[in-house]
């Protein structure tokens, strides 16, 4: 997969790019993410990106030229991205959104900023995408968020195809279950005893028991959800 990400911050990706599995991800080929600086495609020697809104009103708007002509530049060759905008007010980012972004082969990415793009160029997006009902900054926090959760799904990104199975929402948007490690007690509180049985058949139900209780605690839509839909087994109705 390829990644373009449009921002007037490029800086703030540093960091994210270079470290952990991300990190390593770009590195070793797997996937290919450039971050482009939206100035570098003005044409004033002030680098001009935003300006005041028509109509009036707070704040600046991002102009639409010098993305446009990012847009242009970055599709000459290959395949076309699937373009994405981050904004407050986008469509939800949820797991079933990371699982069919990280299908296609290409994204881009433009990080809304200031008091946002001008209208047009959403003519260039497929998807406005809100990471949640807040107002950052910037888009590029978000961007982030996204491309975290839709790179790690990529095949040969994470190393253990089971950590994909086993993540929170993997399996029909149950949460995870319950995780420890050694010691097998620290500080009076210890860990299942069942975990440390070996016996993976009742290791495996004491898991997806506690899946359950903690979606149907936490998240009890999610299981009416499954339940009208028919998608949870008699054992785990009981
Ligand atoms: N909530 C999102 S995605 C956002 C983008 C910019 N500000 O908030």
């Amino acid at each position: 997969m390829r990644i373009d990400v449009l921002t007037v911050l490029p800086g703030l990706f540093d960091c994210f790019l270079k470290e952990g599995v991300i990190g390593k991800a770009i590195s070793s080929g797997k996937v290919e993410v450039k971050v482009h600086n939206i100035r570098d495609f003005t044409t004033d020697k002030h680098r001009v990106v935003d300006d005041v809104p028509y109509g009036g009103g707070p704040g600046m708007v991002l102009k639409p030229e010098p993305i446009f002509r990012a847009y242009d530049e970055l599709t000459k060759e290959g395949e076309k991205p699937y373009v994405l905008l981050t904004e407050p007010w986008g469509e939800k980012f949820n797991q079933e959104m990371a699982v069919e972004l990280s299908k296609k082969p290409r994204l881009m990415i433009i990080c809304g900023r200031y008091e946002g793009v001008d209208e047009r160029v959403k003519s260039l997006v497929d998807r406005e995408v809100s990471i949640g009902d807040y107002v950052l900054t910037g888009g590029e926090l978000p961007a982030m968020v996204i491309m975290d959760a839709v790179l790690r799904l990529i095949p040969g990104v994470l190393g253990n195809l089971e950590s994909l199975r086993a993540d929170s929402f993997s399996d029909r948007g149950l949460l995870g279950y319950p995780n420890y490690t050694r010691p097998a007690e620290f500080r009076g509180m210890k860990v299942p005893e069942v975990l440390l049985s070996g016996h993976h058949k009742k290791i495996e139900s004491w898991r997806k028991e506690q899946s359950l209780r903690k979606t149907l605690e936490r998240r009890p839509e999610i299981i009416e959800n499954l339940k009208r839909k028919g998608l949870l087994t008699k054992e785990e109705l009981e």
